[in-house]
């Protein structure tokens, strides 16, 4: 079933300004992201994205049914990756105090193509489509007026786009994958928007009939219709099941011709990438992989012993890992800039020294083990936000999805994102498909690869370190210990406990390894 995310999360990019109660009961909640299944690699084993979201675009008159028809597209679809649905009517045009006057007196054109600001749609949808976060504008129909506030979108396999002017501009035409044009009566328009309009958009009902006459019909006749041509697909606006049937069966075939085989890729590379340089086996030199591994001291192998250790309390697994994390961190400090700094000491002497200096630092952990370095990191670099990613394998496939990002806001908003360092936080690196997927996110918002530093406590030298050390080169690792072996297998007691999630299913595992640090650390 599909569950709706709001997008406002710890570190939403909306306004903080209080919300006016008009505003919050006539805002429409069309651009919405919808998750069922979680989204499953949209990248290959090079790191670079495999396509485009699939995007289609639903057009038609005023109450012809868009929303709608989009909705039952994606409930339709079943068990399907996110789907993000786009409104143009976010992009109606800021408007003047002049103008805002003639909108409340109905007296406005938002029917003319020249209402909508098709340049910030089309690099809205550009963006989305090309798996980058967008900060779309929030559009009042209760105020007529772009709010200050923006929303945030990311991460869509499929994006549904829907408007009354989606077909009319041909940069967006461009960007479609398949064209809808719902065909309704236009009497059944009136009638449904008369009803709409009252309800949800706060207006009167002569309003409503003297905006319809005035500009709404002269405008589905002039600009509307006529879109309909570029339509690869028209679906009557009632009775329409069949034809969204027919919509989604087409859409499931083309996102089945993309999937990728990735984990099972990553988690034994030297069968699938023999010949390509940097595949790694069981003997890969630890030069070639270019690791920070943390010296390894007696007081540093014997933390390991204790957190490998099976007959190790929680407690004192939860103490040694809060320790092993504080020291990686302070560790993987040194590839943020410092600059030398003088300062007077106490007693009245200079001293040279230096002083961090980055504008933007936040970590983002890579759920649940990742939380384990959490304590860890706050206690070295204090005051900056954190975020996290839930990426889990498809009980059936194996495959890595994402089905959670919650991401820092000088991670959401593009232009901070290239100023950001960020830490990303993951108890070990095994088959390294959570990394592939935590690194490419980063990317898709626009940190820059050697800004990302990845702190962990294991990494497996015959697992997938080496295709992602490939694919993203510049990525500073920064591990505590690296252990030889990946292995499909049981982990020790794993099944045994009875664990519904481990049953009848064998799971990566890396040996001597630490064993399921996130159950360790947290159960
Ligand atoms: N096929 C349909 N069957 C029944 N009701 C529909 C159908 N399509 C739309 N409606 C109803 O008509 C109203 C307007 O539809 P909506 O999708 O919001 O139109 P649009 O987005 O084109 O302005 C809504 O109340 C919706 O529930
Ligand atoms: N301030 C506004 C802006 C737009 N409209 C009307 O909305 C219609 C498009 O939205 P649909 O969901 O019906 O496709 C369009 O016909 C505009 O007249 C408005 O009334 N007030």
């Amino acid at each position: 079933m599909s569950s709706e995310l709001s997008g406002d999360d710890l570190t939403s990019v909306a306004s903080t300004l209080p919300v006016s109660p008009t505003r919050d009961r006539f805002q429409p909640k069309k651009n919405t992201v919808l998750v069922s299944h979680g989204r499953p690699p949209w990248y290959d084993e090079d790191g670079k994205p495999t396509g485009d979201a699939y995007v289609v675009a639903v057009s038609g008159g005023s109450g012809s049914g868009k929303t709608h028809v989009a909705r039952q597209i994606v409930k339709s679809l079943g068990s399907i990756p996110t789907v993000i649905i786009l409104s143009q009517d976010s992009f109606y045009k800021y408007h003047s105090p002049e103008e805002l006057e003639l909108a409340h007196a109905n007296k406005l054109d938002f029917d003319h193509p020249d209402a909508i600001d098709m340049p910030m749609f089309a690099a809205c949808l550009a963006d989305l489509k090309a798996c980058k976060q967008s900060n779309i504008p929030v559009y009042s129909f209760a105020e007529h007026q772009r709010l200050e506030e923006k929303k945030y979108l990311y991460g869509a396999t499929i994006i549904i786009t829907e408007g009354i002017m989606a077909l009319h501009d041909p940069v967006l035409r461009a960007l479609y994958d398949l064209k809808v044009f719902v065909q309704c009566d236009s009497d059944l328009m009136l009638a449904r928007r008369l009803q709409r309009d009252v309800k949800e958009r706060g207006r009167s009902v002569d309003g409503i009939l003297d905006q319809y006459l005035r500009f709404v019909k002269p405008s589905y006749d002039n600009f509307v219709r006529p879109t309909a041509a570029y339509a690869d697909i028209i679906v009557p606006g009632s009775n329409n099941t069949v034809a969204i049937e027919l919509i989604s069966a087409h859409i499931r075939r083309q996102l089945q011709q993309r999937a990728n085989q990735f984990r099972q890729k990553l988690a034994i590379p030297h069968l699938y990438f023999n010949g390509r340089s940097g595949a790694s086996t069981p003997d890969s030199r630890l030069e070639d992989l270019d690791l920070q591994v943390l010296p390894q001291t007696p007081q540093l192998k014997g933390i390991f012993t204790i957190l490998r250790s099976n007959s190790t309390s929680r407690q004192d697994f939860v103490f040694f890992a809060d320790r092993l994390s504080t020291i990686l961190v302070e560790h993987a400090q040194q590839y943020l800039p410092y600059f030398p700094k003088t300062i007077t000491t106490p007693v009245g002497v200079e001293s040279h020294g230096q002083i961090l200096n980055a504008k933007h630092i936040c970590g983002v952990s890579i759920l649940r083990s990742g939380g384990a370095l959490e304590r860890g990191f706050r206690r070295v670099i204090n005051d900056v936000p954190v975020g996290s990613l839930l990426v889990q394998s498809d009980a059936k496939t194996s495959e890595p999805l994402l089905l959670h990002a919650m991401l820092p806001v000088c991670v959401k908003l593009r232009h901070l994102a290239k100023e950001s360092w960020v830490f990303l936080l993951d108890a070990q690196i095994g088959t390294a498909a959570a990394a592939f997927m935590a690194i490419r996110i980063l990317l898709d918002h626009g940190v820059r690869e050697e800004r990302i530093i990845f702190v962990t406590f294991l990494v497996a030298r015959g697992g997938g370190v080496s295709v992602l050390r490939r694919a993203f080169p510049r990525v500073k690792i920064v591990c505590g210990a690296v252990d030889d072996l990946m292995q499909e297998g049981w982990l020790e007691g794993y099944r045994a406990e009875g664990n519904p999630e481990g049953l009848g299913r064998k799971i990566w595992v890396m040996q001597p390894g630490m064993g399921q640090i996130g159950d360790r650390y947290y159960l």
